[in-house]
């Protein structure tokens, strides 16, 4: 009655470490896979294979104690703030929700706690009886960065967090996660569509294409437009383009991004990019390092690659 089922891999031969204190950035098309990714790395999703590893151990291995720690330490910030807050609550309650399930402290030492959070993301104690719909975008958004870190955390994972607000507010929330990152060696996956923007604080850039990772970079060579040329075509597109970064030759991407569930062989990305060749269609490119933790899947630098 419903036919046959189809699979798809969001996600595919993506490999990567995260290293404590890095903020890690990973771009792409919508529908690249980056939120997959993330939530994979939350345990949100599990891998139909392949392994996540968090300080040495497999994801699927944490068990008692050790899971509660876990889920402490890894968290995840979204795009909606209005998706993650209980409209019901107040933001008092939303930000005690983590020590209640976690069982941490004495009231008195919850409010406290609750308090210091709200010093720390720069909110004034007289939010704390309000509601949701009575703050705006980047309000909420600090109160969702503060439930975050009620855990002390050791990774945030955020998902499009500043896609949804204005470009000051943007800015903001970007300087206070930089700040936080600083203030308690965070580590930061840094998900968005926004390559200009991720490359600005990142220490690294996981660039994705149809699940499937494109190019693996320090930021200084993706600021100078990067070697793929879906990292080019990325930045060709992007509404700041900088006329010195030296790549004008390259065109900007034309037409939709290929549905997963029938993705071109071959390279990917071979159906719109500018530069692809005869054997793009055939080879499916693998990972040709150019340098320190750079990498690049794109037969054009094979001949370049570091042995
Ligand atoms: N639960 C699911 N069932 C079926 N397909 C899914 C599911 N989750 C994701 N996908 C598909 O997997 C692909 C990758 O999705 P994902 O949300 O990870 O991409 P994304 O890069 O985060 O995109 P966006 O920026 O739009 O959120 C998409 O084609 C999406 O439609």
């Amino acid at each position: 009655m419903f036919g046959k089922t189809r699979s798809l891999h969001a996600v595919q031969d993506v490999s990567f470490a995260l290293q404590p204190g890095e903020i890690l950035g990973i771009v792409g098309e919508s529908g690249s896979g980056k939120s997959t990714l993330g939530k994979l790395g939350m345990s949100l999703l599990k891998p139909t294979s392949g392994a996540i590893r968090y300080q040495g151990k497999l994801l699927s291995d944490y068990r008692g104690n050790d899971l509660k720690q876990l889920r402490c330490d890894l968290q995840m910030v979204f795009q909606d703030p209005n998706a993650s807050l209980n409209s019901r609550l107040t933001i008092e309650q939303s930000l005690r929700e983590p020590f209640i399930l976690h069982k941490r402290g004495s009231k008195q030492d919850q409010h406290q706690e609750i308090l210091r959070l709200l010093n720390v993301v720069g909110l004034p104690a007289s939010v704390l009886h309000r509601y949701p719909h009575e703050l705006s975008g980047g309000q909420k958004q600090r109160v969702v960065i503060a439930r975050a870190l009620a855990l002390k955390p050791k990774v945030i994972i955020a998902d499009e967090a500043v896609a949804a607000l204005d470009a000051s507010v943007k800015a903001q929330i970007i300087n206070l996660l930089l700040d936080l990152q600083k203030e308690f060696n965070l580590s930061i996956i840094f998900i968005s569509h926004d390559l200009p923007m991720v490359q600005t604080m990142c220490d690294r850039v996981l660039v994705l294409y149809l699940g499937r990772l494109m190019e693996y970079a320090p930021r200084d060579v993706i600021a100078q437009g990067g070697k793929h040329p879906y990292t080019q075509a990325l930045w060709q597109s992007s509404p700041i383009a900088d006329p010195d970064r030296g790549f004008s030759d390259e065109e900007p991407l034309h037409g939709e991004i290929p549905s997963p569930l029938n993705p071109p062989g071959g390279c990917v990305f071979h159906t719109r990019c500018p530069r692809a060749v005869a054997r793009c269609s055939e080879v499916i490119p693998r990972l040709y390092p150019l340098g320190p933790q750079h990498n690049v899947a794109c037969l054009l630098h094979e001949a370049q690659a570091v042995v």
